[in-house]
């Protein structure tokens, strides 16, 4: 079962303010897509609108081309893991998952055990007993085990340590092969993650900036090196995000495919061309001024 997902002039506005601003772009089903923005830029609002805990304020949203909210048959198809205050929690690592087995159509027990093992959790311990970070396992083996045809991330998986963040992106990767289903991941672990993407889509204050194949968007963005001199005189037309220097040697980070001409026009020019990574292109592309706003400056 492979669904697809829709946004066609979404707004969610909280007051006058626009949490997101007229939003559209389709997700082909199957893919795992990153969703990456600053602070405050609207992932969690977006997850939210697909989940059904929320409505647009004006536009539609589709999933699987339905109307999501208040939607069961959608819901029951969508997992959404994100962070949980689980401290009052009684049920045990058993009970919850016994509960994705009542509730969710595709719940595999077999592969739930599996993941209980492999995360080394205590299933019979309270789940307000156990470490933040076992926490996180349980709730990424629920989104795991749940095999909902569209299922999302949303930071869910900060308490984990970097090794059993691996054995999840590595289960991730190896049951979405076997069983492929709509992924949508917000994080900001973006230099450890982006190589799980399909497909980016940068937010940046509540508006889509883009949306590209990961291998595209890494192919557009270029680090050019060499004298400040020649860096400058390639350069110039092309859109640079970032600049550093070295006495006379210059580094410019360039958005924007390069074709063979200019390729071979840098390698004349001895200049030495190189990757972005994702991370870098996210950091630059989204830069804002940095600055406060004054009439905030002057409360303080
Ligand atoms: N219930 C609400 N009432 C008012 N404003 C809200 C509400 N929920 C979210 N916002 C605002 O909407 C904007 C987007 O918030 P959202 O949580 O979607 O961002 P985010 O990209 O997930 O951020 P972060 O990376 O910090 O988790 C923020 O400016 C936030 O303050």
């Amino acid at each position: 079962m492979i669904w697809d997902v829709k946004f066609d002039q979404v707004y969610v506005k909280y007051g006058g303010f626009a949490a997101l601003d007229n939003l559209s772009f389709s997700l082909e089903g199957g893919k795992i897509y990153g969703l990456i923005g600053r602070n405050g830029a609207g992932k969690t609002t977006l997850l939210s609108l697909l989940a059904s805990y929320i409505e647009p304020t004006s536009g539609t949203v589709l999933v699987g081309g339905e109307v999501p909210f208040e939607n069961e048959t959608v819901m029951e198809q969508v997992t959404f893991v994100h962070e949980t205050d689980y401290r009052n929690e009684t049920d045990t690592v058993k009970d919850m998952l016994e509960g994705s087995k009542r509730y969710r159509p595709h719940f595999d027990a077999d592969y739930a055990a599996k993941l209980v093992e492999r995360f080394g959790l205590p299933l019979h311990k309270k789940i307000g007993q156990l470490s933040k970070g076992m926490q996180s396992a349980l709730s990424v083996t629920v989104g795991l085990a749940n095999r909902s045809p569209v299922t999302l991330y949303d930071e869910a998986y900060q308490g984990m340590d970097a090794p059993t963040r691996e054995i999840f992106y590595r289960e991730l990767l190896e049951d979405q092969a076997a069983h492929p289903r709509t992924i949508l991941f917000s994080t900001h672990f973006v230099s450890e993650m982006d190589y799980l993407f399909d497909e980016v889509l940068i937010l940046d204050r509540g508006k889509l900036l883009l949306q590209e194949s990961y291998d595209l968007l890494i192919h557009r963005g270029v680090s050019v090196t060499g004298s400040a001199e020649s860096v400058d005189e390639f350069t110039r037309g092309l859109q640079v995000l970032n600049v550093q220097r070295l006495g006379g040697t210059k580094s410019a980070m360039v958005y924007g495919e390069l074709d063979d001409g200019q390729r071979r026009a840098a390698k004349q020019l001895g200049l030495e061309l190189g990757p972005v990574p994702l991370q870098d292109l996210f950091i630059h592309l989204t830069r804002g001024e940095e600055v406060p706003h004054e009439d905030e400056n002057q409360h303080l």
